[in-house]
């Protein structure tokens, strides 16, 4: 990241201010500076005079980062020269309401939830970092049909997350958790009885996406068999075997754990019946999302001995920052939980290691700034993935065009007569569902004419939101 420290921060004229653009309330520079970009590396590795694209002033970019998104990534935003405020919590939603009104960038983590309701009051907000994998607590849709692209950090935290539920077979297996608390009470109690080994069980591993298939290598390098269940077809790690179903997972697995997205198909996707299912003794671990295990029907399983123990690191409702939060007003049973044997709990912690914060944190502010400075949207979660190489510093008339529209047959033709009296470079256009994306690079472009032609692309009945970059 030692790029990032050498670009000098430009501090241009404001002599356009186009009241409708991107952000009403940044203005348009006239004096593009030929400087190297931070992420040119990244993007085109021989583009060294890679000319950085802003047509605002960088100061004017206002990022908030809510809970406590690593100190690099924050840093690498504040280098580029945005305003950055960055919080250890979440907020609740009147606060962020309140917070999201001014600022371009938010960068969140899991608790977070950016539903239609908040969005819609985000006016001047055009992308969103997901500074984690999961992205269901943001409303996708609503935010593409917003024009507000949204990144997420795809497999930097999996090992850690495969790690952590490694430790926790071990800790099951041996009800460590529960001797150790009796120790830190004062007591000892030597037992053997309900103690295993787990060389030789069985790990069924629901959802076989990037943590599953670590965790798979892992278990069987502690000499476990693998089995899994996937809705797709997928390549085995070693020697796993897929299941055909969830039920045959659950009747063949000593350690059930849980790696899906929240979605409406995972929504307590494990309950009463298939508790009943599971093997008597086995156990369950879940540090995907709390929605995907019907917490009730957990406990009475536990008390019943039907499961010889748990391990949960996520919950339906999870407290916005650190505190003495886990009582029965945030989760109505949670007193029952912690009131199990053999039940390991954990507060949403299975991503948070130094390593993952950091190679998140790296990953989310680079595509956060290429999306900023160059509108590319590669890794994007929400629009279609459209990158161009760099314009370079030889190319000073060229301008960057950028229009999201609705996907509907003749836009091509009409963004292309705007452009026409130019020369089209390069153009790239995709689409995802209802939402396109189109980048342009045209040259011999006087600055004079920058504003009529984002106005003029703004007039199109099918724009969602138009940026020229130069
Ligand atoms: N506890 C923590 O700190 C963390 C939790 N997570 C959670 O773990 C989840 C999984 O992460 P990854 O492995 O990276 O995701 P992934 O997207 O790589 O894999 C998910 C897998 O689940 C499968 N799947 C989807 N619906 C399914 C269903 N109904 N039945 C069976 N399989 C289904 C998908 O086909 C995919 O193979 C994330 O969505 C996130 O919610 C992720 C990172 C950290
Ligand atoms: O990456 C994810 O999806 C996680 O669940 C980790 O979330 P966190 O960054 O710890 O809030």
């Amino acid at each position: 990241m030692s790029n990032a420290r050498e670009i000098p921060v430009r501090n241009g004229n404001r002599k356009m201010s186009v009241s409708n653009s991107f952000d009403p309330s940044l203005s348009f520079s006239t004096s593009p500076g030929a400087v190297r970009s931070p992420t040119a590396s990244h993007a085109n590795p021989a583009a060294a005079a890679a000319k950085q694209l802003k047509p605002f002033h960088t100061g004017d970019i206002k990022v908030l980062l809510l809970e406590n998104v690593n100190k690099i990534g924050q840093t690498m935003l504040k280098e580029q020269g945005y305003q950055v405020e960055a919080l250890k919590s979440s907020l609740p939603e009147e606060q962020l309401i309140e917070k999201i009104k001014d600022v371009h960038v938010i960068g969140i983590r899991s608790k977070t939830k950016l539903s239609e309701k908040v969005l819609k009051h985000a006016k001047n907000l055009f992308v969103i970092g997901c500074f984690c994998i999961g992205t269901n607590q943001v409303d996708l849709k609503y935010a593409a049909g917003a024009g507000i692209a949204v990144f997420n950090s795809p497999f930097s935290n999996s090992r850690s997350v495969a790690e952590l539920v490694i430790a926790e077979i071990v800790v099951l297996a041996r009800q460590l958790g529960d001797r150790s608390n009796e120790m830190h009470a004062g007591v000892w109690n030597k037992v053997s009885a309900g103690c295993w080994e787990i060389r030789g069980k069985t790990l069924g591993i629901v959802g076989y996406g990037h943590i599953g298939n670590q965790l798979s290598v892992l278990a069987e390098m502690m000499g476990m068999k693998v089995i899994y269940y996937d809705v797709i077809n997928l390549m085995s790690m070693g020697t796993a075997q897929q299941v055909t179903s969830l039920d045959a997972l659950l009747q063949g697995a000593d350690f059930v754990t849980l790696h899906v997205p929240e979605l409406p198909e995972t929504k307590n996707m494990i309950g009463a019946a298939q508790f009943e299912l599971m093997k008597e003794g086995s156990y369950l671990i879940n540090a995907s999302r709390g929605s995907v295990v019907d917490i009730p029907a957990l406990i009475n399983a536990s008390r019943s001995g039907k499961i010889a123990g748990a391990a949960l690191d996520v919950y339906p409702n999870e407290p916005a920052g650190n505190g003495d939060y886990f009582q029965n007003d945030l989760n109505r049973w949670a007193e029952d939980l912690r009131s199990l044997k053999n039940v390991i709990l954990t507060p949403h912690i299975g991503g948070s290691t130094e390593e993952a914060q950091t190679a998140i944190g790296i990953e989310v502010a680079d595509a956060l700034t290429r999306y900023v400075n160059e509108g590319t949207t590669q890794g994007a979660v929400n629009v279609p993935e459209v990158a161009l190489r760099s314009l370079t510093a030889d190319e000073p008339n060229h301008v960057r065009v950028i229009f999201i529209h609705h996907n509907v047959p003749g836009v091509l033709k009409r963004v292309n007569d705007i452009l026409g009296d130019h020369n089209v470079d390069k153009q790239m256009t995709d689409s995802r569902g209802d939402i396109a994306y189109l980048m342009a690079d045209i040259s011999n472009v006087n600055v004079n004419e920058i504003k009529d032609l984002y106005q003029s692309l703004e007039e199109l009945s099918s724009r969602i939101r138009t940026r020229v970059l130069y």
